[in-house]
C-alpha cells in the first residue's frame, strides 16, 4: 500500500517507521524543508516539505505520489484558534481535494470530551469541547467521517523524551489538581506514542471507518499516579492545588474507553503508565535525562549506593560488605538477571548475545527504582548503554571501584562466570582495553572514585561506607 503521513512528529514518524518496516511504501511530510531534509538522511522512506494548510502546495504532492490512503497527524503547535483552522480543517480539506481516492486518517483527541464528572465515555458519547479550538478539531474530524475515512481521537500521548507527568514531577512542578468532583484529582487519559502508531497503522491497513479513541487500559486518577511515581523515583508526593482552567488540553474528568478498537483486534503493548515505566527501555531514562540537560533542578537522586568500575574490581563482594556495615539493602544487577532469566550470564551471553544481556542488563536496572537504603553493585559494562548512565545517576551515590587490570585478570581467572573475558583475546589485554573505552564514562558518572590496588576489601568496603554517609548528610543539609 501506498501511504501519505502528513505530520512527522513524535506519532507521525513512528507509525511512518512501523509502515515502512511492514513493507508498504511511505511518503512522510513535514511542514518545514529543513526537518525534511534532517528526516530524510535517518529513514529509509521518502520525506518531503509541504504546507498542509496551502491548498496548491498540497496539490503539488501528487507528483510525488499517489497514496492509497493518508494519515494527517501535523500539529498545530503552541497556535490558536486561527492555526487549528489553518492547519486541521483546511489541511484536511486540502488533502481530500487531492487525493479523493485515498482512505482518510484524520488524528484527533480525546481533549474534544468535555466530561468532567469522572463518567466513562465512548465514541458514541456527546463530544462538545465547548472551547473554538475544539470545535475546530470537531469540524477536521467531520470531514474525513464524511469522506468514509477514519477518525483516531488520541489521549495524552508519552513515551521516551516525553512525559509531562514524570518531568513535572522530577521538577517538583507538580501537584493534584483536585476539585469537588474530582477529590483524588482528574482521570489520566494516556497513551504509549507506539501504541498510538500501531493503532493508526491498524485502522488504515484494516481500513476500518469512524470513530476511535486511542487510549490505554488504565484507569488512573492523577493521585494515585503521582504517589505511585514518587514512590519509584524517591520523592514526597505532590501538594494538592486548584485546576488550572487553561490547560491546553482542557480541564476534564473523565474515563475514555478502548473498548471499540480492542473489539478490532488492536491491543496495547503498555496497558498503563507503569507497564511502560518497567518495559520501554528508553522512557524513565529519557525523562531523567531531560532534566539532567534542563539543569533548572538538581536530578533527585535516592540514598543508595551504586558501585561501577571494571570486572574483578570488588563490586559484588566489597558492595555486600558495605550494604553490612550501613544496615543497608544489597543488589546486584548480574545476580538480578540470572534470577530472572533462570540461566547463567555466559548462557545468556550464547543464546541472545551482548546485545540480549545488555537489555536484560538495563531492565535489571530499572526494577531497581523505588530502592532505599540499597547498596546496588552493578556489571562492568553497566555504563557502556546511554539509556543506563541517567538512571544509574538518580539511583544513588556513585562510587568507582578502581584497580590495576593485571590484579584484575588475576582476580577473575579462577571462574568462568565472565564471558567477556574467556574470547580469542586474552583476558589481560581485553581487560586493558576495556579499560581505555569505558575509563573517560567512569570518570564522568563516579561521585567518587577509589584505588583498590593497596586495600583490603574491608578497607574499600569502609572507604565507600564513610564517603556516601558524608555526601548524603551534605546534600540532606542543603
Ligand atoms: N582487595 C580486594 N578488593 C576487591 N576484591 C578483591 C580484593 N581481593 C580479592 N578480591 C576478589 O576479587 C574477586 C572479584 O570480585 P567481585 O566482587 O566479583 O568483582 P566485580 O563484581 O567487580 O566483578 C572476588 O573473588 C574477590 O574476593
Ligand atoms: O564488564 C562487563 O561488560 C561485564 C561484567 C560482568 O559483571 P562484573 O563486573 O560484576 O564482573 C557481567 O555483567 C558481564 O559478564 C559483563
Ligand atoms: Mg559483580
Amino acid at each position: 500500500m501506498r501511504v501519505l503521513i502528513v505530520g512527522c512528529g513524535f506519532v507521525g514518524e513512528r507509525t511512518a517507521d512501523l509502515l515502512h518496516a511492514a513493507g508498504h511504501e511511505v511518503v512522510g511530510v513535514t511542514h518545514s524543508p529543513s526537518s525534511a531534509e534532517r528526516l530524510a538522511a535517518l529513514k529509509p522512506w521518502r520525506v518531503v516539505a509541504c504546507d498542509v494548510s496551502d491548498a496548491q502546495a498540497v496539490k503539488t504532492l501528487r507528483d510525488v505520489t499517489v497514496p492509497d490512503a493518508f494519515i494527517h497527524c501535523a500539529s498545530s503547535g503552541k497556535g490558536g484558534a486561527e492555526m487549528y483552522q489553518a492547519v486541521y480543517v483546511n489541511g484536511m480539506a486540502n488533502l481530500l481535494a487531492a487525493f479523493p481516492q485515498a482512505f482518510p486518517l484524520y488524528t484527533g483527541s480525546t481533549s474534544v470530551y468535555p466530561q468532567t464528572d469522572g463518567s466513562e465515555v465512548d465514541e458514541s458519547s456527546p463530544a462538545d469541547p465547548g472551547k473554538e479550538t475544539g470545535r475546530l478539531l470537531l469540524a477536521a474530524e467531520k470531514l474525513a467521517l464524511d469522506h468514509g475515512g477514519a477518525v483516531a481521537r488520541l489521549a495524552g500521548i508519552y513515551g521516551p523524551g516525553r512525559s509531562f507527568v514524570l518531568k513535572n514531577l522530577l521538577e517538583g512542578k507538580s501537584g493534584i489538581e483536585v476539585n469537588a468532583s474530582a477529590p483524588d484529582g482528574r482521570l489520566l487519559n494516556q497513551i504509549h506514542a507506539d501504541d498510538a502508531a500501531a493503532a493508526l497503522v491498524h485502522l488504515i491497513t484494516h481500513r476500518h471507518t469512524g470513530i476511535y479513541n486511542v487510549v490505554d487500559d488504565a484507569r488512573m486518577t492523577q493521585r494515585a499516579c503521582l504517589e505511585r511515581l514518587a514512590l519509584l523515583f524517591n520523592l514526597p508526593v505532590p501538594e494538592e492545588k486548584a485546576p488550572d482552567p487553561d490547560r491546553k488540553r482542557g480541564w476534564t474528568h473523565k474515563q475514555v474507553s478502548n473498548a471499540k478498537l480492542r473489539a478490532t483486534g488492536w491491543a496495547p503493548q503498555y496497558p498503563d503508565y507503569f507497564d511502560a515505566l518497567r518495559d520501554d527501555p528508553q522512557l524513565s531514562a529519557s525523562i531523567l535525562q531531560l532534566v539532567l540537560d534542563g539543569g533548572e533542578v538538581r536530578l533527585p537522586r535516592a540514598e543508595n549506593i551504586v558501585l561501577i568500575g571494571l570486572m574483578g574490581s570488588g563490586k559484588s563482594t566489597v558492595g555486600r560488605m558495605v550494604a553490612h556495615m550501613l544496615g543497608f539493602q544489597f543488589a546486584d544487577t548480574d545476580h538480578l538477571i540470572i534470577e530472572k532469566a533462570g540461566c547463567s550470564i555466559p548462557e545468556i551471553f550464547a543464546k541472545e548475545g551482548e546485545d540480549g544481556f545488555r537489555l536484560r542488563e538495563s531492565e535489571a536496572l530499572r526494577s531497581l527504582l523505588g530502592c532505599r537504603h540499597c547498596v546496588i553493585a552493578t556489571g562492568g559494562g553497566i555504563i557502556t548503554q546511554v539509556r543506563n548512565r541517567p538512571l544509574l545517576q538518580h539511583l544513588g551515590f556513585i562510587t568507582w571501584l578502581e584497580a590495576d587490570p593485571k590484579l584484575l585478570a588475576r582476580r577473575t581467572a579462577s571462574n568462568n562466570d565472565r564471558p567477556l573475558l574467556r574470547g580469542e583475546e586474552p583476558p589481560l589485554v581485553k581487560l586493558e582495553r576495556l579499560l581505555s573505552e569505558r575509563k573517560p564514562l567512569y570518570k564522568q558518572l563516579a561521585d567518587l572514585r577509589i584505588q583498590t590496588d593497596e586495600l583490603s576489601q574491608q578497607e574499600s568496603a569502609y572507604g565507600v561506607a564513610e564517603s556516601a554517609r558524608i555526601f548524603f548528610a551534605q546534600r540532606r543539609a542543603c
